[in-house]
Formats: C-alpha cells, sequence, structure tokens
C-alpha cells in the first residue's frame, strides 16, 4: 500500500467512526479552511527588527538562545516565512511590528509612514497573505526607563501619541490595499518595578494617550485597533499600568478589540475562560496565542490542555467570526522556521480537534444534568482518530503530514540558514 493510499484509508475508517458519534468531518475541515491564523513576524529574527539603531531588546521582553539563521533582513524574513507557510495547511496572515520597516535610512517611530511598509504590502499581495500590525512601544530610548503612552513626560508621551497615530494610519493603508481589515494591536511595557506611591496617575495618563491616538475615526473595514493587557514584566513586577481590568474597561467603553495573551495573567489563571465572559461586553477578541513556563517566557505553542480548551471555547461558543486567532512566541534556541511551523500546526491541530466534538450532544447532556455522560464523552473524544484527518487535511492542502515537514526544513536550514554568517549573541535583555 503507498503511503497516500493508507493515508486515504485511514481517513475514511475515521470519517465512519466520527460519523457514528454525529460529527461531519468534512464539515469540520470546510470550517477550518476558513481560518486564518496571524502569524507573528517575530520568531523569525527573534524580535530585534529592522531599524539598525543597535538598540537592544529591553521593556521587558526577553529571547534566549543561539540558533544559527536568524533572519537579518526583509528579505530574509519573507523567505523564511514563505518555507513556513508551505509547511502549514490553509492560507494564514503576518503579524508584522513597526519595527520591521524598511528604512534606507534612520526613520523616528513618530515619522514612520506607508511607504516604509510597501515591500511588505506588495510581497503579502505576491503571496496571497494578508496584513496585521502593531505599534512597537519598546526597544527605543525614549522607552528605556520603562514608560511610554503613560510616561510622566508630556514631550516623551506626545512622541508615542504620534507613533502610535502613524501606525493606525499605515494599518488603514494595508486594510485597504488587502481589503481586509488589518488588526492593530497596541501593547505597551510601562510599569513598575517597585510598588508605586500613585498607581491612578499613570493609568489616567495611558486612557488619555490612546484617546488621543484614537481620536481619528478609521474604516473599520480597513483597520481595527486592539489593546493588550499584561499582568507583569521584567522591570514591571510590581505595576503594570495596562492591566487587564485597565484594558477591559477601556475597550467596552471605546467599542475597542480586546486582545488576551495567554502569557499575560497569573500562571494558573487561563485565558480559555476569558473568552466566553469578555465577548460579552466587547465585540471582537483577538488572541496572542503563547505559552508560558513558570512566567510569560513565550515559548513555543504546544498541544496544551490549555490549547485545546481556547481552541474548545472558540468552537462551542459559536465565537470563530469574533476571535482573531493570532500568535506571540519566540524562542531562539531552535530552528525559527520549524518554531513557526510546531507553534502555528499545533494551533491548527487544536482547533481541528474542537472542531470535530460532538458539541450539541455535550451541551444536550449538560442541560440535562448528565455529568457523567459528559465528562465520559469529552474523555473518548481524545482517542478518537484525530490524527488520520489531520493528515489528509494536510495532504488535500499540499503541505507534508506527520513528521515529513521536517526534511523540508532540515533542507532549507543546510542550503540557506547556515550560510547567514552573523551568529546572534545569546542575549537575556531586559528592560
Ligand atoms: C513582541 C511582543 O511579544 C508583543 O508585542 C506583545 O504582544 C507582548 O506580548 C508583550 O509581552
Ligand atoms: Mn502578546
Amino acid at each position: 500500500m503507498t503511503s497516500s493510499s493508507r493515508l486515504e484509508t485511514a481517513y475514511a475508517l475515521a470519517v465512519e467512526q466520527y460519523q457514528s458519534v454525529g460529527v461531519d468531518v468534512e464539515a469540520a475541515l470546510a470550517r477550518l479552511r476558513d481560518v486564518s491564523v496571524s502569524v507573528h513576524c517575530w520568531q523569525g529574527d527573534d524580535v530585534a527588527g529592522f531599524e539598525n539603531t543597535g538598540q537592544t531588546l529591553g521593556s521587558g521582553l526577553a529571547v534566549t538562545g543561539n540558533y544559527p539563521g536568524r533572519a537579518r533582513n526583509p528579505e530574509e524574513l519573507r523567505s523564511d516565512l514563505e518555507k513556513a507557510y508551505a509547511l502549514i495547511p490553509g492560507s494564514h496572515r503576518l503579524n508584522l511590528h513597526a519595527i520591521y520597516g524598511e528604512f534606507d535610512e534612520p526613520v523616528e517611530r513618530n515619522e514612520i509612514g506607508v511607504e516604509h511598509f510597501q515591500g511588505w504590502i506588495e510581497w503579502a499581495r505576491g503571496q496571497g497573505v494578508q496584513l496585521d500590525f502593531n505599534p512597537s512601544y519598546f526597544s527605543h530610548p525614549n522607552a528605556d526607563d520603562g514608560f511610554t503612552l503613560a510616561h510622566p513626560d508630556s514631550g516623551i508621551r506626545d512622541f508615542w501619541i504620534e507613533h502610535g497615530i502613524a501606525c493606525r494610519r499605515i494599518a488603514a493603508a494595508m486594510g485597504k490595499a488587502q481589503d481586509s481589515p488589518c488588526m492593530n494591536n497596541f501593547w505597551v511595557p510601562d510599569g513598575y518595578k517597585d510598588l508605586p506611591a500613585d498607581r491612578t496617575a499613570p493609568r489616567k495618563r495611558l486612557a488619555d494617550s490612546l484617546d488621543r491616538i484614537f481620536a481619528e475615526s478609521m474604516n473599520a473595514s480597513e483597520t481595527l485597533d486592539s489593546v493588550e493587557c499584561k499582568l507583569f514584566g521584567i522591570g514591571s513586577e510590581s505595576y503594570v499600568v495596562g492591566s487587564h481590568e485597565f484594558y477591559m474597561g477601556y475597550a467596552i467603553t471605546r467599542n475597542k478589540v480586546l486582545c488576551l495573551d495567554a502569557g499575560h495573567f497569573h500562571p494558573t489563571e487561563v485565558i480559555s475562560d476569558k473568552i466566553s465572559s469578555t465577548l460579552l461586553y466587547v465585540p471582537e477578541l483577538l488572541l496572542h496565542v503563547s505559552r508560558g513556563v513558570r512566567w510569560d517566557s513565550d515559548h513555543v505553542v504546544t498541544m496544551s490542555d490549555e490549547l485545546q480548551a481556547i481552541m474548545q471555547e472558540i468552537v462551542r461558543g459559536d465565537y470563530l467570526n469574533r476571535v482573531h486567532i493570532g500568535l506571540d512566541f519566540f524562542d531562539a534556541s531552535i530552528n525559527r522556521v520549524s518554531a513557526w511551523v510546531i507553534g502555528t500546526r499545533n494551533t491548527l491541530k487544536a482547533l481541528l480537534m474542537a472542531l470535530l466534538e460532538p458539541r450539541d450532544e455535550l451541551q444536550r447532556l449538560e442541560q440535562e444534568g448528565d455529568f457523567t455522560s459528559r465528562l465520559a464523552l469529552m474523555e473518548e473524544q481524545k482517542t478518537m482518530p484525530f490524527g488520520a484527518v489531520w493528515d489528509y487535511y494536510c495532504e488535500t492542502a499540499g503541505v507534508p503530514f506527520g513528521r515529513n515537514w521536517m526534511s523540508a526544513v532540515a533542507d532549507y536550514e543546510s542550503s540557506v540558514l547556515s550560510r547567514r554568517s552573523e551568529s546572534h549573541p545569546e542575549t537575556v535583555a531586559t528592560a
């Protein structure tokens, strides 16, 4: 039997088995095919960007590892992304940070414009990839003391407000060019290492700065603004201005998209449980699917219980049209293309698993108070032949199934990545 007929036989058996519990596999695959994950550019170069100012990563962000082959310029990053996309089934978006513009000469953050992202817009059009965007409030002298939009100095606040306004215009131009709204996500590192004497004033300043950034009304068919909270960072252990409560209130009152990053809460707190609550009050969510190990360490996403729970919540609540799935992890200790492939494939696998649940039956059992059967069926679901469906999906999407993608990355590593000369120094940069 050839490997492709073995795969089809396994798939046919799996379809029968899912059918026997009332699950339509073809319908699940059709829904999965429509989901575009926003793949983050910063896994490819350890959040360095292309400003080339010599500024080190800061503001509580830290990348560890020294694996060779980091992308050093836009061409290399695009080539690495193309390799990763070719190994991920479906058609996916790219999430760019503002520091990834193409600058011939130094351009201040408050002066960046769409011209610096034209190369990305054209590349994306050629690839059939849609873009999302983020202002970059880190790795800059005006962020070195840990404050940006909530800075006590109005001159520094103005600088960062101008950056936010510039980024919204860039995001709108991207959205217009691609005929799909560009999600523009605002995350700022502002906070104190030690106990503040005044928790209120910085929060008032942050709210005011955001209001000034969002004063210009934008076309929702071109760009959407999202806001991302954080519990703590390196250097902001005691107090983060943009806490969950801050942004929850901000998003509700200003009708913004709320971003939930899986690493930005207490270690035992999960974002899967926040989806149904927050969606009662905000129009849409952006997720930063990530994996914290003991802290917001941004490890590559694995098939964890929480990843499965996130996807189950999205499917069980019928939220696929209100939740934007983005990724946020960066690991410089392994092949970076593989990091993208592993994390994105896992995200899609978990979503497919959720789509293959007998949702109606589980919810009916719950309504009837039959919690024994609910638990039993949830557990039985874990040994259903999910792998055969996933492999078939990959094969029919024209990407390698199972472990077969690994040799494509190994070839790329030996022919391309290993020829990149710069060895990236082991970095543990902190704010
Ligand atoms: C690059 C960052 O990870 C990103 O902008 C932000 O989403 C974050 O999660 C900061 O901790
Ligand atoms: Mn994030």
